[in-house]
């Protein structure tokens, strides 16, 4: 790996690590070590066609190895590429299956995901970004992963604070930041970095650690964590926001070997910066990192939620009814929720959320058109298979096909005569297809397709 290193940056870190930088500043020069999570919220999840004979220590998903992003297990949401020291955020969150919780910075959804998985797809998960085309990208992961407890949002931190005023029981803000952790990984952020670039990155973080304090309930837990290793962006900032809100105060950590406490010395020597955590590549097997778990003082508020209305006429309700008896085996209602022509079964009806700019409101179950209801790829990702009347089980040459946009031509009659059927390639659901006249005709989208 060639990373150029600028002068500024080792001289820096020469005056803050001491005679520990040049071993430092080496391990940044050495190749890093790809690992990946598989996801339990699909049926048979550890039936993947990856080796899973590391797994990392602290989590009970993730493992070290490699990954290929056009395998089948990656196309239907069984594998997720992550590196080691990132996975450790969520763990650190620790997030409750009643939980509301809140990703301030979320895209493209590594640590996102993962808290999904942890809560079962269960509670509330508002998973934010502000990056509109970084955001689309995080609503088509949480889709991939089959989450259904999600709220995909497009907005600035400040947006939220009109109407979720400490709202939420756990919030990650897993900060924009200067990025030196990810030199190794990604070579080309190295000439984004400046002195004055870390100096602005820790200013952002300031307003958006002040955001998430409002929005967080009395009682609740913040989760703090950055991909560099600037004092600035990590303890500074920390000691800071401290200060400020005295209501906040900094829990301990469980730490495994090679994790490191956090550095008072470079936080104006506030001691409890020990309960925070780094991660340092000559010391541990992963990208640079700092996390800090806080908690906020004080009892929380009760809190009155307004629902807003379904949206769904009678019509629509006849129209769903006729596609669940031909193709389901079984439908009940679940928060049905119709945004435009579009039906989802809503992760919050919590009437606030028509103050933020909403990309996915949970599961999208389909669209109304006319005369018919036609079947979403999000639902068929994270449906139960025994929910479906037929399973076409593709061989390779038939998956390949699919995969590059064309139909199948079944040569002997096939055992149903549903038209949606669930489409599976090595026992794992992908598609829908629609079956008629011994064809099923491909509904893969475009976008996904090879
Ligand atoms: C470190 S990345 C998040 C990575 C993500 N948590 C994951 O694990 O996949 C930080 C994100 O913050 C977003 N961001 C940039 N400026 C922001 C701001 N002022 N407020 C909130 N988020 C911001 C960036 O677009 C970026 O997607």
């Amino acid at each position: 790996m060639n990373v150029e290193l600028s002068t500024d940056f080792k001289d820096k870190y020469r005056k803050l690590m001491g005679e520990r930088a040049d071993k430092f500043f080496a391990a940044i020069e050495t190749d890093s070590r790809n690992s990946f999570r598989i996801n339990p919220l699909k049926p048979n999840y550890k039936n993947v066609n990856v080796d899973l004979s590391e797994p990392i220590p602290y989590s009970d998903v993730g493992y070290y190895g490699d990954i290929d992003g056009n395998s089948i297990d990656h196309q239907a949401g069984y594998l997720y590429s992550q590196e080691p020291s990132a996975m450790y955020v969520a763990e650190v969150l620790d997030p409750q299956k009643t939980d509301k919780v809140l990703d301030l910075c979320a895209a493209p959804g590594s640590k996102s995901t993962y808290i999904a998985t942890k809560m079962d797809s269960q509670g509330l998960l508002v998973t934010n970004e502000i990056n509109n085309k970084r955001a689309r990208i995080l609503s088509s992961n949480i889709e991939r992963m089959g989450i259904t407890n999600a709220v995909v949002t497009n907005n600035s931190p400040k947006d939220f604070e009109k109407k979720f005023e400490g709202y939420f029981d756990r919030i990650l803000v897993d900060a924009p930041c200067s990025g030196e952790g990810m030199f190794r990984k990604d070579p080309e952020s190295v000439k984004y970095w400046s002195l004055d670039y870390v100096e602005q990155c820790a200013n952002r973080q300031r307003h958006i650690l002040d955001s998430a304090f409002n929005l967080l309930k009395p009682g609740g837990t913040l989760v703090y964590s950055t991909c560099t290793f600037s004092p600035e962006e990590n303890e500074e900032n920390i000691d800071h926001f401290l200060s400020q809100h005295e209501e906040m105060s900094l829990s301990e950590i469980k730490k495994y070997p090679g994790m490191e406490d956090g550095k008072p010395e470079w936080g104006n020597d506030n001691q409890e910066l020990t309960k925070a955590l780094r991660m340092f590549p000559d010391e541990f097997e992963g990208e640079g990192h700092f996390m800090c778990k806080m908690t906020k003082s004080g009892a929380a508020a009760k809190n009155r939620e307004k629902n807003v209305s379904t949206g769904i006429g009678k019509e629509e309700v006849k129209l769903l009814d006729k596609f669940a008896k031909a193709n389901l085996i079984d439908l009940a209602e679940n928060n049905w929720f119709k945004v435009s022509d579009f039906l989802y079964q809503a992760a919050s009806l919590d009437n606030r959320f028509k103050s933020l700019h909403v990309l996915r409101n949970g599961l999208k179950l389909g669209e109304f058109k006319k005369n018919r209801f036609e079947p979403d790829i999000a639902w068929i990702l994270a449906i139960e298979p025994t929910k479906l009347k037929a399973i076409y089980k593709l061989n390779d040459d038939q998956f390949e096909t699919y995969m590059y946009g064309e139909s199948i031509i079944l040569t002997d009659k096939p055992e149903f005569d549903n038209k949606w059927i669930g489409l599976s390639y090595q026992d794992k659901l992908f598609s829908w297809g629609r079956y008629s006249n011994n064809q099923i005709k491909n509904v893969y989208p475009k976008g996904l397709r090879r």
